[in-house]
């Protein structure tokens, strides 16, 4: 049968639910968070967004098929085009304009998370690269479906993060996560039970980034 996405996250259970299931994302869904604690996440994830565009630029470099690239390409549209533009005009509704999200100084968890990937994807192959980058794309598709279905959770108008978990269940966004399944599925299918030892490490790693950058976010650490 070979290995799938789904054997990356039941290798790592606990910390997987850890960043799906954070309280930062459990207060975002009810409505509670601090409005200090989401600014500076958003503030912080501008830059983040920045640098992961970076890393699937990196895998369309690295892409030895046309197939393989335009997944690179893919990742790096969901990223720049859904995400980034939606999240400029968001900052702009939470207060925080485009030149200030120029101006940013990078914090630790940022810089350690971002570097952490496009270290991985340098010194690797194409393969550890999308593991890598993978808690980000398919993380963010499973935390709107997550929160969708608490008993907690508020949508619409009472909620100030409504548009937030708007876009991440949009289809767009559900799409372009369900195809980085799909071509990680096709992939995994092939790796020796040693191969995907190391992609476990690789990927467990980048879900304790995911897990710092929303603690980054609650403690508004520099
Ligand atoms: C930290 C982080 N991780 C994931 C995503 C979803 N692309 C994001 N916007 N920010």
């Amino acid at each position: 049968m070979g290995y799938q996405f789904s054997d990356l996250t039941r290798a790592c259970p606990r910390n997987w639910r850890a960043y799906i299931e954070h309280d930062f994302v459990r207060q975002l869904g009810a409505g509670t968070l601090e409005d200090g604690a989401f600014r500076h996440y958003l503030k912080q994830d501008y830059l983040f967004l920045i640098h992961f565009g970076r890393a699937y630029a990196l895998a369309a470099y690295k892409s030895p098929t046309l197939a393989d690239l335009r997944q690179a390409l893919e990742g790096m549209k969901a990223i720049i085009d859904i995400e980034l533009g939606l999240h400029i005009d968001y900052c702009r509704q939470w207060g925080v304009s485009e030149q200030e999200l120029a101006a940013l100084p990078e914090a630790r968890a940022t810089l350690a998370y971002t570097r952490y990937v496009l270290d991985t994807g340098s010194r690797g192959d194409l393969l550890d690269l999308h593991v890598a980058l993978s808690p980000c794309l398919v993380g963010y598709g499973e935390i709107a479906n997550w929160l969708n279905a608490q008993p907690f959770t508020r949508r619409g108008a009472d909620n100030p993060f409504d548009a937030w978990i708007a876009m991440y269940e949009s289809d767009e966004f559900q799409q372009a996560m369900q195809a980085e399944v799909a071509w990680l599925n096709e992939r995994l299918s092939e790796v020796s039970p040693a191969r995907f030892a190391e992609l476990t490490t690789i990927f467990n790693d980048a879900t304790r980034l995911e897990i710092d950058f929303w603690q980054m976010g609650l403690d508004r650490a520099e």
